[in-house]
């Protein structure tokens, strides 16, 4: 193919023709609540109660959870960016657990034509949540497809772009949405030079966090990594020293298994108990304010810091931020010049290299070395 001026941008995303946004899915509806569960926890061992409570929360909200709209608002910056770049590369959309659900987007992709796609998972850090459980459903719905063979995809390919916590657009999104919660905090009567920064992301079973890391830090170290960032960048803006620490929300699983800790809502307690009163919480570890963030943290982790009479501010997540959507498509481009050959420089930040986009085949699982038999694709050994 000639290489004439007009299109050398175009040409940036080759051997790419498509970009798949893959994402959890939510519940649209009320009736939509106990199946969409069911997709979910299919023999994940979470008891009942907790399906029933989580079930609830979902109700709260009128049976929709917001991560739908969020992804379509995602898609759409996507797309804007995408264009303003000259790029040509359609965005299709799926979610492992609710409609659109990846074979949608398999066929949409099929119906579009396209060959070779690059996937972006929305899920900063690795673990097997973000990282390999999104491998094992495409590989699961390429073989129901008939579409898989030994090294991966037999129909349309499937790379993905690396984890992106330590890239600089995911950090400074970050970072602003705190500095913004400070003046909020401010703004609410609070005192911005006392106030904690708490840091949260989803908890995870103790044993999944060491299994994270493989090839690579844990999960846990992940966050710890960049939330350090995070907090310097912000106390250098505020202008004065951030206290910082790490806790989690969302904890399912029964009782007796350990998940990483401490709670947010415990934390918080203990901050109270201490004559700590003002905290800005950072939920560092989503990427938009689902219902993870719209019920852990804005009903149940305020109303915590509520009741022990704290000044409480919820920054924000990096969403459609510019710096982060701009971040992404970098990834794509990036990832593009690595299936072309070319020697690319990885942006990073922190103290961790960038984390591979093509994985060690025990890469996130579920268990340390105990593989689950379910392929899973962007592999070693699956890298079609
Ligand atoms: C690390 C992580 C992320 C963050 C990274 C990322 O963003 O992907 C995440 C995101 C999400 N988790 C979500 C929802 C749920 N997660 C559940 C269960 C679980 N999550 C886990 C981990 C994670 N989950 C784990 C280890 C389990 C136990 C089951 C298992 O071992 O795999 C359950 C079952 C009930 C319960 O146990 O709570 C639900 C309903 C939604 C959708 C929200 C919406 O609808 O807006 C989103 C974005
Ligand atoms: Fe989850």
């Amino acid at each position: 193919m000639p290489t004439m001026p007009t299109e050398t941008a175009a040409l940036d995303a080759r051997p790419y023709d498509a970009l798949m946004l893959y994402s959890f899915g939510g519940p649209d509806k009320p009736e939509d609540v106990v199946p969409f569960l069911r997709n979910v926890t299919a023999g994940k061992g979470i008891p009942d109660s907790r399906l029933e409570a989580v079930g609830e929360h979902y109700y709260g909200f009128g049976g929709k959870s917001p991560i739908n709209e969020q992804n379509l608002a995602l898609k759409a910056a996507l797309e804007k960016e995408i264009a303003e770049r000259g790029l040509d590369l359609p965005v299709v959309w799926g979610n492992r657990n609710w409609a659109p659900y990846t074979t949608d987007a398999v066929d949409e992709l099929e119906a579009m034509g396209a060959t070779r796609a690059v996937t972006l998972v929305t899920s900063a850090y690795s673990s097997y949540s973000g990282c390999r459980q999104y491998r094992e459903d495409l590989a699961t719905v390429l073989d129901q497809r008939g579409q898989l063979g030994p090294e991966g995809s037999t129909g349309v390919r499937f790379d993905k772009i690396r984890s992106y916590f330590n890239t600089p657009g995911y950090v400074q999104g970050n970072a602003d949405a705190v500095v913004e919660a400070y003046a909020t905090l401010a703004a609410q009567g609070g005192d911005p030079a006392a106030a904690r920064l708490l840091f949260v992301t989803h908890s995870i079973p103790a044993t999944m966090d060491a299994a994270s890391g493989v090839g690579h830090a844990t999960y846990r170290e992940q966050h710890l990594d960049i939330a350090a960032l995070v907090a310097a960048q912000a106390g250098e803006r505020l202008g004065h020293a951030v206290e910082w620490e790490l806790a989690y929300c969302s904890r399912s699983g029964p009782p007796h298994q350990p998940w990483l800790e401490p709670d947010v809502n415990d934390r918080l307690g203990e901050f109270a108990q201490a004559g700590v009163r003002d905290v800005v919480i950072s939920p560092i570890g989503f990427v938009s304010d689902h219902m993870e963030v719209a019920y852990d943290l804005d009903t149940e982790a305020l109303a915590t810091a509520r009741e022990h009479g704290m000044v409480a501010v919820r920054a924000g997540t990096v969403g459609t931020r510019e710096v982060f959507v701009r971040q992404l498509v970098d990834l794509v481009l990036e990832r593009a010049a690595l299936a072309r050959g070319e020697d690319v420089e990885q942006a990073v930040v922190g103290s961790l290299p960038a984390f591979p986009s093509v994985t060690p085949n025990d890469c996130c699982l579920r268990v340390h070395e105990q593989p689950s038999g379910i392929p899973a694709l962007c592999s070693e050994d699956m890298h079609r």
